[in-house]
Parts: C-alpha cells; structure tokens; sequence
C-alpha cells in the first residue's frame, strides 16, 4: 500500500485557525456487499471532507468503489464501519438534501414533458409548492438553455439535453450536495466538453457543493476543485489534491500537465504494483 498521503487541499488549522464544519463528513467508511456466495469490500476506510461550494472530485480506476461511495453518501448504502454525516448529521436514508444525476439518459420519467420531469421531485417530496416548483423549474430551465424544450417529451431530446434537464431537475431541489456519477461518460467528446464547460459555468453563478464521479484525470482536473485518488479495489484514499487553478483554458499549461502526470504516476504505480508493469484498466488518461 503507498504510504504517502498528499492532502494538499485540506483547509485551515494551521496557525491556529478554525477548521470550517464540513458539509459532508466522510469518516473512515467501509463499504461492503454483501452477496449470497460472498462479502466484497469496495470501500476501506475512506475519509474525507466536503465544504460548501466546493467541487469535489473521487477519481480512480474502475472498481475502486466511486459509485459505491457516492450511493452511501446519497444514503443507498449504509458503512460496516465509519460514518458519513452531512451538516453534522448521519446519513441513514435518502433525502433532498443530496440529489444524485447518474450517467444514464434515461433518468427522466418518459411519459412527462421536460418541465413537468424538473418539477416532480420538488413536489412529490412536499419541499416546494406546486406554484414554487414551477417557478423554480422555469427558472433552472432557463439556466440550462432548456426553455424552448420546456413541453416537449424526453425521447425527442439528445443526449446532452437530457443530461441537462436531469441537471437542472437535481439543482432546482436546492440540494445541500449535488452527487454526479460519470455524468458525461457516456457523450462525444464535443458535447462533453460543452457540458463541463455549462457545469462550470452554472457552479460559477450558483457556487453549489458537488461530489463529482470520474475515471478521467483531465476532467477531474477541469472540473475539482479539489480530487480524491483512490486506489484500486478495495479503494483506499491515495492522495488529495487541490486543482483550484486548473480550468479548459489553462490544460495546456506546464502546472496541468504536470499534475495530469502526477495523478498518472500515482495510480499507474499503484497498478503496476499489484499486477505487474500493465496499465489499469478502465483509467483514461486523455492527455
Ligand atoms: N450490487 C453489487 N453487489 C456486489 N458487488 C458490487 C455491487 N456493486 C458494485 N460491486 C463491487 O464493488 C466494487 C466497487 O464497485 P463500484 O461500482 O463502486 O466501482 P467504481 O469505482 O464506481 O467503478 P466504475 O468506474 O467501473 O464505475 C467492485 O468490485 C464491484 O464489483
């Protein structure tokens, strides 16, 4: 196991300065399945702070357990050891205050127009109002550059489109935590590019907090302000690092590459470690 632990991007306590409450608190967290035939450990004590407005990266390679992660936090799953609390308070089930966009297209509900999928949670969960819901719908809409498809059905939608309602239907709870797993894995380069670009750009108007899922170094770099590097399975936490400088237009920059190939060495290491000098698989490097 690599013994170095880079946590460049912890906050405060030095000199005597107050450490600021984490949003979310994850406190040494192990996380299991448990199967008929046997038990798999996909987290081991994982630890780590999120604080308000930060965009929080887990990055490692496939199988170390970032799904897992975030499906505990979203309170899918609860740890065999370690706790994970937001605001100080333990998560035990899901709730509002944490709403996750998976990578999937077909999140949204088929069968209802665009506004009316950004509206169901707000009013199926009694947070908002039926008028509240529908403003508060309208105005997220406008934010993703929806509002002309505002009636129209999902399957008519692209793939991008679709991503971004199911955005803007997660941000329009006014969630605590925004919970994105790989949410542009699965686009072409061009429209991934566009919605990281529209991510940043709304987190620039709206400073929401949001743990992000990605097997991408360069787009845990553009998109973190600060990344978790797991190792592989079971994941364990292998650095934390701050990237608060780094964006698309700087990723050509001495600093970014530097820190693409840090990351690279960090994990490339790690898998050549356990299963010879081959790279692992299912981590992009996408230099
Ligand atoms: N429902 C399940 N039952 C049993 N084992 C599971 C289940 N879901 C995930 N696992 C196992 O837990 C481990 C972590 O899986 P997880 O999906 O969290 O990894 P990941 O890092 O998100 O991978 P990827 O990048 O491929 O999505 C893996 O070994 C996986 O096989």
């Amino acid at each position: 196991m690599e013994t170095m632990l880079d946590r460049s991007g912890d906050r405060g306590g030095i000199g005597g300065a107050a450490i600021p409450q984490p949003l979310l608190n994850v406190c040494d967290t192990t996380l299991q399945y448990k199967t008929k035939r046997q038990i798999v450990t996909a987290t081991y004590e994982v630890d780590f702070q999120v604080f308000p407005a930060d965009r929080f990266v887990l990055l490692g390679p496939s199988g170390c357990g970032k799904s897992t992660l975030l499906k505990a936090v979203g309170g899918f799953l609860s740890p065999v050891s370690g706790r994970i609390e937001i605001n100080g308070v333990a998560v035990d089930r899901p709730g509002p205050d944490r709403m996750m966009v998976f990578q999937e297209f077909d999140q949204l509900l088929p069968w209802k127009t665009v506004i009316e999928n950004i509206e169901f949670p707000m009013v199926t969960s009694h947070k908002y109002t039926p008028e509240e819901a529908r403003e508060r719908a309208e105005t997220f809409l406008e934010k993703v550059n929806l509002s002309k498809f505002r009636d129209a059905y999902p399957h008519t939608l692209s793939g991008g489109m679709k991503q971004r309602v199911a955005i803007a239907r997660g941000m329009a709870m006014g969630p605590a935590i925004l919970l994105m797993d790989e949410p542009f894995a699965a686009l072409d380069a061009l429209t991934r590019l566009k919605m990281q670009q529209e991510l940043l750009q709304l987190w620039d108007e709206l400073h929401f907090t949001v743990l992000f899922v990605t097997h991408s170094i360069q787009e845990a770099i553009i998109l973190g302000t600060r990344i978790l590097v797991l190792s592989p399975h079971p994941g364990q936490v292998r650095a934390e690092i701050n990237a608060h400088e780094y964006s698309h237009e700087n990723q050509t920059c001495d600093g970014f590459k530097a820190l693409q190939q840090r990351i690279h060495d960090m994990l490339f290491a790690e898998s050549a470690h356990i299963a010879g000098i081959r790279p692992q698989k299912g981590l992009a490097h996408d230099a």
